[in-house]
């Protein structure tokens, strides 16, 4: 039987998503927005394409401004939440807070009522921050939902590593773990070309450099486009995770995971999502690596802490008024 992939949000990221999942034929995408014909229109016209890209899916859009077309993702293999607003230039993720955990705590209750058995992927931002709302508002299994955001740093450090080194970005490891804002981790002590430490390959100084627009990435791009923010990259960073769920590839792609009793012992995080090393997989989140800091990561890591945690509290707030 064919996977079934709802996307909410027929914007820059979900229309993206949509159409590398048609290209890479992982399943059926249905397309959900609250704007009437636009989610209908972008799924007739990728539909359209598919004899071109030389697959039989199906690609089905439905418009949310009647909330029982929510009815439609019922069987979801995985839902990709896209839906609400994206920054501009000057601002930063945590400012769309307020707009985009109303817009969650919505989407939250339908996928309860509709589909609460899929495995969730949370990319609206501040991601770390809306898959903590997420869980709470819908009550699902913490380990069935993961925020984007390591996919994608990691993605990016990679690529700059490549840049610089003139190497191609397939012997690049590295990684990037923490919140998905301004103070993420990328993991420097375990990025190697090939096997070789980075460390070994390029000075501090252009380390640090690469270190900060890897953590500036996104405004990097908010700056160049100025109505709204990346989507390519996070399309694809995307794509990886529900491949590697419907394949079920137990791909370790770093990403905003519950950090249960058990979890906080090593990660100081407790009830929090944040970016670990995760194991993704048919059940969301398989296994969580644990890395042992030096001192120098711990201090990096709890700062990245303080500021998920911060955002959590504002969560928790919106849902007391609730
Ligand atoms: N976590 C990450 O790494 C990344 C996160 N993002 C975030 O993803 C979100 C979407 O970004 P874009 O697609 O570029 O924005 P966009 O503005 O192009 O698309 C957002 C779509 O959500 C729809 N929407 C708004 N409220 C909705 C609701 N209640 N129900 C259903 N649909 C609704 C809008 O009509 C719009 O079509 C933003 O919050 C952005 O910050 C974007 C890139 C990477
Ligand atoms: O920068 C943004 O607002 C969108 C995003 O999360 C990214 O591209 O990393």
């Amino acid at each position: 039987m064919r996977s079934k992939i709802s996307v909410i949000g027929a914007g820059n990221v979900g229309a993206t998503v949509a159409q590398f999942i048609a290209l890479k034929d992982l399943g059926d995408v249905y397309l959900f927005d609250v704007v009437d014909g636009v989610p209908e229109g972008k799924a007739l016209d990728m539909m359209e394409g598919t004899p071109h890209w030389g697959t039989d899916l199906n690609i089905k859009g439905f418009t949310t401004v009647d909330p029982k077309n929510y009815e439609n993702m019922k069987g979801s293999d995985v839902i990709v939440i896209t839906a609400g607003l994206a920054r501009k230039p000057g601002m930063s993720r945590d400012d769309l807070l307020a707009k985009n955990i109303a817009i969650i705590a919505d989407v939250a209750k339908n996928v309860k009522k509709y589909s609460p058995e899929s495995v969730i992927v949370i990319v609206s931002n501040p991601a770390d921050t809306m898959a903590y709302a997420f869980q709470k508002v819908s009550g699902i299994e913490p380990k069935k939902i993961i925020g984007l955001g390591g996919s994608l740093d990691s993605s990016r450090f990679r690529t700059f590593l490549a840049m610089e080194l003139k190497a191609s970005v397939q012997d690049v490891n590295a990684f990037v773990i923490g919140g998905h804002g301004d103070d993420m981790v990328p993991f420097i002590r375990y990025s190697s070309v090939g096997g070789i430490p980075i460390t070994d390959l390029l000075s501090k100084e252009k380390i640090d450099e690469i270190v900060k627009r890897t953590r500036f990435g996104g405004g990097e791009i908010v700056d160049y486009l100025k109505t709204g923010s990346a989507y390519y990259a996070p399309g694809i960073a995307i794509t990886a995770m529900v491949e590697s769920i419907i394949k079920d590839r137990r791909r370790m792609i770093p990403c905003a995971a519950f950090v249960d009793e058990k979890t906080s012992k090593h990660y100081s995080a407790q009830g929090l999502f944040i970016g670990l090393p995760i194991l993704i997989g048919k059940n969301g989140v398989e296994r969580i690596f644990d890395i042992n800091f030096t001192a120098e990561e711990k201090e990096l890591w709890n700062k990245t802490v303080a500021s998920v945690k911060g955002n959590a509290e504002k969560v928790d707030q919106f849902l007391t008024k609730q």
